[in-house]
């Protein structure tokens, strides 16, 4: 068997839940205890390693990325070999007893770089896909999964969504997702992510450390950040800044190196506003290659995205663009450092 590298390019499940009880939808999905957490966990194989929460929900960095628990929605995102389909069916039993039905499903990732180390039932899009549609109740329908193409035959982006009838508009229609991959991350930058030798700093310490180091935290100076550095290499964060989530995953060792931004914005942000932090992300990471889906239902926010990395040198090479019933329009661009 070929020997691989760490894969860091994520999975990401997003789940929406409906509940008749106005107690139960206040709090919702937060009400589940630690132990049902890491039971979901374990089933995907992956432990939570820090935690932090505001009135609005909680946020966990996980061994292999992280997990958003909010009252009515939970996203949870993982790499390596976790087998992140499987938490569906545990979720749902655990939504259920507090009264929470789901309303809508969203899967999204990009293409492994070495999709032969992946497991059941992440083999395939077509096996994930499969495995989704057996996983979910029957009134989820308007289903549709989608290979969404590159320039690059080895970077797509794969979706899957499904909604139920009532639930076609979202009640978030403001909010937009984006999603970014990045590899060949520049070494000298990719360097930052190893602990220094002998540091002997725990996972929380040296984590901060890299947050200051690399200019992670002027990201976004108004968000509270709990981050996590991996021994010898590796990095995660998620920031919480009031009801919005953005999350960092990193995976420097050269060969494979990656690394991964996402946030949520709204359409009623001051147009600069993901401008300005799209562009902090590319300079900490100068990465050779970049894609950037963007998902949202309103049509111009991904315009934002070229404006703002290709002045950074990044050339846009591709642009697709799919509409789903659950999740409203999803734009897949790529790019790539522009030759000297
Ligand atoms: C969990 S982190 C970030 C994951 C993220 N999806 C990414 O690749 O950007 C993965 C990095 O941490 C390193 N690492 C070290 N110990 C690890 C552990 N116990 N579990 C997961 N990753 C670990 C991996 O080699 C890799 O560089």
């Amino acid at each position: 068997m070929a020997v691989s590298g760490f894969e860091g390019f994520e999975k990401r499940l997003e789940l929406h839940f409906f509940g008749d009880d106005p107690v139960v939808d206040n709090m919702g999905l937060r009400l589940l205890d630690f132990e049902s957490l890491v039971k979901v966990l374990n089933a995907v194989q992956c432990s939570v390693v820090s935690a932090v929460g505001n009135q609005y929900f909680d946020a966990y960095v996980l061994s292999e990325s992280s997990l958003f628990v909010y009252p009515t929605k939970i996203i949870i995102k993982t790499c390596g070999t976790t087998q992140l389909l499987k938490s569906i069916r545990p979720l749902l039993r655990y939504a259920c007893n507090l009264g929470l039905t789901l309303c809508s499903c969203r899967y999204t990732r990009g293409s492994f770089i070495f999709p032969k180390s992946q497991p059941f039932p992440h083999t395939s899009f077509r096996e994930e896909a499969i495995y989704i549609e057996e996983n979910l109740p029957s009134d989820l329908c308007y289903r549709k999964a989608s290979v969404m193409p590159s320039k690059m035959a080895s970077h797509s982006w794969h979706v899957f969504t499904a909604t139920c009838q009532n639930h076609i508009i979202s009640q978030n229609d403001e909010l937009y997702t984006i999603e970014v991959c990045m590899t060949e991350l520049d070494r000298v930058l990719a360097r930052k992510f190893f602990q220094p030798p002998g540091d002997g700093s725990n996972g929380d310490v040296a984590g901060k450390e890299m947050t200051k180091l690399t200019g992670i935290e002027n990201i976004n100076p108004g968000a509270i950040i709990c981050d996590f550095a991996f021994d010898p290499c590796g990095y995660s964060m998620n920031g919480i800044d009031n009801d919005r989530y953005s999350t960092i995953h990193v995976t420097p060792e050269d060969g494979y190196s990656y690394a991964s931004f996402e946030c949520v914005g709204s359409i009623f942000d001051n147009n600069n506003h993901i401008a300005e932090i799209l562009k902090k992300v590319v300079q900490v990471f100068r990465p050779a290659t970049m894609s950037v889906s963007t998902t949202c239902t309103s049509p111009e926010v991904w315009t934002r995205v070229a404006h703002a990395v290709e002045p950074l040198g990044m050339k846009c090479r591709s642009c697709a663009v799919d509409e789903f019933p659950a999740s409203g329009s999803v734009v897949f661009q790529t790019f790539t450092v522009r030759r000297k």
